[in-house]
């Protein structure tokens, strides 16, 4: 990860931007306040990082005071190290080929459809013929993952637990699809060849001999067979598309479980049999509220496989009541995977107590920012901010608005703020006295609301109509929407406020910078902050963890 002190402006550009311009220096610096001292703090600290240092040998660093973050055991990291070492391709990971094609495919999709507004024209992907020709190579936490619950489930066919903890932007819903869909194939493939010596059975009681023409997984038992459980419903929208592919191509029968879902419909599934259901605790919680369910261990008790993604904030106080609550009902359970890009103590504490046999597989680079994300801090309080954030703020957005990036598409840029109460004073400001397209979203709006206005800034960037014109769309939010949402080509975010934990910086930041794109994030600090933020910049940029 690169981070930067920046003392000047970016590139220049053209554009007519029409909104009012604020004086000379634009965005200031933190620790040093000059150029040249700038410059010398930059070189001294960069000598001292050529040498050997290794920044793993530093304890993890302490930001905010809350429930910090937690590392497991050093002996595991080692060998999931060398795991991920060893292995480069998904053919070496034990997955059926069906899999490995709906995941190349789906994944070459996205990659190209986020990736438009980071290429110049003449490297944009064109034809068929390049985008066959991508190579999707496995990310760390995709090989330890697909491996470790693979081989265990083999081995076992009792009770499991996982964590799975990688940085944002690492392909963790991968790791977790594989090994489920995995699960679910071997487990139709079983069916099918019950299925067909029973048939076998019968024509040759019968005497007659007849030929199925049926699609091979056919024949499914009623229930559901696993659910994948996120906190929001934006998330619920984001996993079902991910796995609405697959299930096309692979015949699976999948449901969305959300607010606009009707309860006829999903008896319907159920009766046919649901292979994946997508779903938040609370929705999936209110199943068992309706008359014609006597006893929900009824619904729950056929699920086999259950994942928790963003599972730090599942299993945090506002959710794990219903989280606990849902999970006791899935009496059959035979694999349970917790995912998260950090392990706070309080939810490691949580796990550990509630699954002693808990494996954990986390990645090396696990509570760092990724490397592709370059890091600036912007003190307001010096001039010509003198204190105020909001100028800090509308300055940063005309720089990134002006700074000849992504050209041809609508930039779009994330604010994130600490308190819900502040989006919408922040939006109405950026909008009123600095001409801004703001968008605000909080947990008062309705999920509807909510869907739509994040639509922007999750689908990749929209081409632009008129290429003189440059666009730039805002969203200002809290940490509602930093978890888990792979916003797909945004290049910047900017955090207003300073996050109070490691883990709402990580995630937070995360939003940008994804599977190795570049990205860059604002911290907007003021001297209120520095006592916060100190040592913050140094921690980043020798890419040390967070704590
Ligand atoms: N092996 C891979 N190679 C390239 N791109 C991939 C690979 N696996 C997943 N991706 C893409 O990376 C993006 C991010 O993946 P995903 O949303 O699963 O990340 P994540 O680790 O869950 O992030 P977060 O912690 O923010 O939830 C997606 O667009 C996905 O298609």
């Amino acid at each position: 990860m690169v981070f930067r002190h920046y003392s000047g402006v970016f590139s220049n550009s053209r554009s007519s931007y029409p909104m009012r311009i604020l004086p000379k220096i634009q965005i200031a610096t933190f620790i040093s306040k000059t150029k040249s001292n700038n410059k010398s703090f930059i070189s001294k600290s960069r000598s001292k990082n050529s040498s050997s240092t290794n920044p793993d040998s530093f304890p993890p660093y302490k930001f905010g005071s809350y429930s910090p973050l937690n590392l497991p055991d050093s002996k595991s990291r080692e060998g999931i190290a060398k795991l991920v070492d060893k292995i480069t391709d998904f053919k070496e990971l034990k997955i059926y080929p069906e899999i490995r094609d709906v995941l190349f495919n789906e994944i070459k999709a996205h990659t190209v459809l986020r990736s438009q507004n980071y290429m110049s024209t003449s490297k944009k992907i064109k034809s068929e013929n390049e985008l066959n020709g991508l190579i999707i190579r496995p990310t760390p936490i995709q090989i330890a993952a697909i491996k470790i619950i693979n081989d265990k489930r083999d081995k076992s066919d009792f009770f499991k637990v996982f964590t799975l903890a990688a940085e944002t932007g690492s392909g963790k819903t991968w790791a977790y699809l594989a090994p489920l869909l995995q699960q679910l194939l071997e487990g139709h493939k079983l069916e099918q060849s019950q299925n067909l010596s029973n048939k076998e059975l019968e024509i040759n009681n019968e005497g007659l001999v007849t030929e199925s023409n049926d699609s091979p997984y056919i024949k499914h038992r009623s229930g559901i067979k696993s659910v994948i459980l996120v906190p929001t419903h934006e998330l619920v929208d984001q996993v079902y598309s991910t796995i609405e592919y697959a299930s096309k191509q692979l015949n699976l029968n999948i449901l969305k479980w959300d607010t606009d879902s009707n309860f006829k419909v999903f008896i319907e599934n159920f009766k046919n049999g649901i292979d994946i259901m997508v779903t938040t605790p609370g929705k999936l919680n209110s199943l068992s509220k309706y008359h014609s369910i006597h006893n929900p261990k009824m619904i729950f008790g056929s699920i086999s496989f259950c994942v928790a993604d963003e599972a730090d904030t599942l299993m945090d106080p506002s959710f794990i009541e219903e989280t606990n609550g849902i999970l006791k009902h899935m009496t059959n359970l035979s694999t349970l995977i917790f995912t998260s890009a950090t392990v706070p103590s309080r939810f490691n504490k949580t796990i550990s107590h509630l699954y002693p046999d808990v494996t954990n597989v986390s990645t090396p680079s696990l509570h760092k920012l990724p490397k592709s994300i370059e890091f600036r801090m912007i003190n307001a309080s010096v001039p010509p901010y003198k204190g105020s954030k909001m100028k800090a703020l509308a300055q940063a957005l005309y720089a990134i608005h002006c700074d000849g990036t992504e050209q041809g598409y609508e930039k779009r840029v994330i604010v994130f703020v600490n308190k819900k109460e502040d989006c919408e004073k922040i939006a109405i400001k950026l909008s009123e006295s600095y001409g801004h397209d703001v968008t605000y979203i909080t947990s008062e709006d309705s999920t509807d609301d909510r869907k739509k206005k994040v639509s922007t800034f999750v689908e990749p960037a929209k081409k632009l109509d008129n290429l003189n014109i440059p666009i730039l769309k805002v969203l200002v939010c809290t940490d509602l929407l930093s978890r888990g949402l792979n916003f797909q080509g945004i290049r910047n975010v900017i955090l207003l406020d300073v996050p109070k934990t490691s883990s709402d910086l990580v995630h937070r930041a995360g939003r940008t910078g994804r599977m190795n794109q570049s990205g860059r994030v604002f911290m907007i600090i003021d001297d209120s902050d520095k006592g916060h933020v100190k040592g913050l910049p140094k921690v980043l940029r020798n890419n040390r963890r967070l704590g």
